[in-house]
């Protein structure tokens, strides 16, 4: 699917290539740290990065995600500090990353660098009928281990 995509930073296509898949089966777009110079994130620190583009998905069915990059995750505890990055289809502005250094060694962060991945994914907008009883259903209203652990 064609999203349309704003370049902010010009070292975007020229310096690094344009966001694209990786792989023919890829399902994220991995996002670069558009820095002016290297970053040390400390352990336990928090830095809001940018990405240097926009995308503008438009139409409500679909939403992008933030997520981190595996790798980067395990090895070097570089996750975000919401968790999960939600792109709302009306957004319009520079993606933004949170990269937070969860680990206990610090981590450079150099420009250009892929520090998270950026995923498409449909969307179910809902309403709502109010009810004051359910049809009830065999869960019932059990949950938080309800079904034991086994
Ligand atoms: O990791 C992220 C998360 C969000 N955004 C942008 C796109 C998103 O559409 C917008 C709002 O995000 P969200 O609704 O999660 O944040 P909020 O704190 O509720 O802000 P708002 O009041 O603007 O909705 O911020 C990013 O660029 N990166
Ligand atoms: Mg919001």
């Amino acid at each position: 699917m064609k999203l349309q995509l704003k370049i902010l930073d010009p070292r975007i296509g020229t310096t690094w290539p344009l966001p694209a898949h990786a792989t023919s089966g890829s399902a994220g777009i991995d996002l670069r740290a558009c820095l002016a110079e290297p970053v040390v994130l400390e352990p336990n620190t928090t830095l809001l990065v940018k990405t240097g583009m926009s995308i503008y998905i438009e139409d409500t069915h679909y939403a992008g995600l933030i997520l981190p990059r595996s790798g980067l995750g395990h090895k070097h505890g570089i996750v975000l500090g919401n968790l999960v990055g939600l792109i709302d289809s009306d957004y319009q502005g520079e993606l933004m990353v949170s990269v937070w250094n969860r680990g206990t060694t610090a981590f450079t962060l150099e420009p250009g660098e892929r520090m998270a991945q950026y995923v498409l994914v449909p969307i179910m907008q809902t309403s709502f009928d109010i009810v004051d009883e359910f049809v009830e259903s065999e869960r019932g209203a059990g949950g938080f281990g309800h079904t034991g652990r086994q």
